[in-house]
């Protein structure tokens, strides 16, 4: 599965912009030989690492074919762990698959600003409206 070629490359192998898989596909490999799992959008096989966990096979098992950030980053594993992810990648999540991922992503933040700037400028924009006919009634009022 094109594991050794990725061993060979080393350390620095992100195959940026590289294969992507969907989350269906992702979800194919969940079994002991090929143990797929997705962590901040990106795709590892964990297959041949399944014994040398040390947190066990059995988490990883569990996580094999899903998204598995969460569990990931709740065992506040050690930088080490995380330069470790590195050997086990093969791809990334499809970007269309990612939007779905949601909340969690980043890109996302981007969005929330921009509901948070018009969820305010638009009663801000209404009051000002408000208090403008208000002040012309007023005055209008007074001068006949
Ligand atoms: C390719 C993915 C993963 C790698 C490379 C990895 C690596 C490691 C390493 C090196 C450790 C030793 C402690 C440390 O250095 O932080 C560890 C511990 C552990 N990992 Fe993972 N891990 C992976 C995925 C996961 C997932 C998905 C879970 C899901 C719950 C998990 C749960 C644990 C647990 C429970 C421990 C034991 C923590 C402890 O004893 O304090 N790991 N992992």
């Amino acid at each position: 599965m094109g594991s050794e070629q990725l061993g060979a490359a080393g350390v620095g192998a992100a195959p940026e912009g590289g294969p992507f898989f969907t989350l269906a596909e992702v979800a194919k490999h969940n079994s002991n030989r090929e143990a797929w799992l997705v962590i901040h959008g990106r795709v590892y096989d964990v297959g041949r690492f399944l014994g040398e966990h040390p947190g066990g096979e059995e988490v990883l098992l569990e996580q094999a074919g899903r998204d598995a950030t969460e569990s990931f980053e709740d065992v506040g594993h050690s930088t080490d762990a995380k330069e470790m992810l590195k050997e086990y990648l093969i791809g990334e999540v499809h970007p269309c698959d990612r939007k779905n991922e949601g909340s969690k992503d980043p890109n996302t933040t981007s969005s929330s600003q921009s509901s948070f700037w018009s969820t305010w400028l638009i009663p801000i924009f209404g009051a000002l409206v408000i208090g403008l006919m208000y002040r012309y009634y007023m005055l209008d009022g007074k001068s006949s």
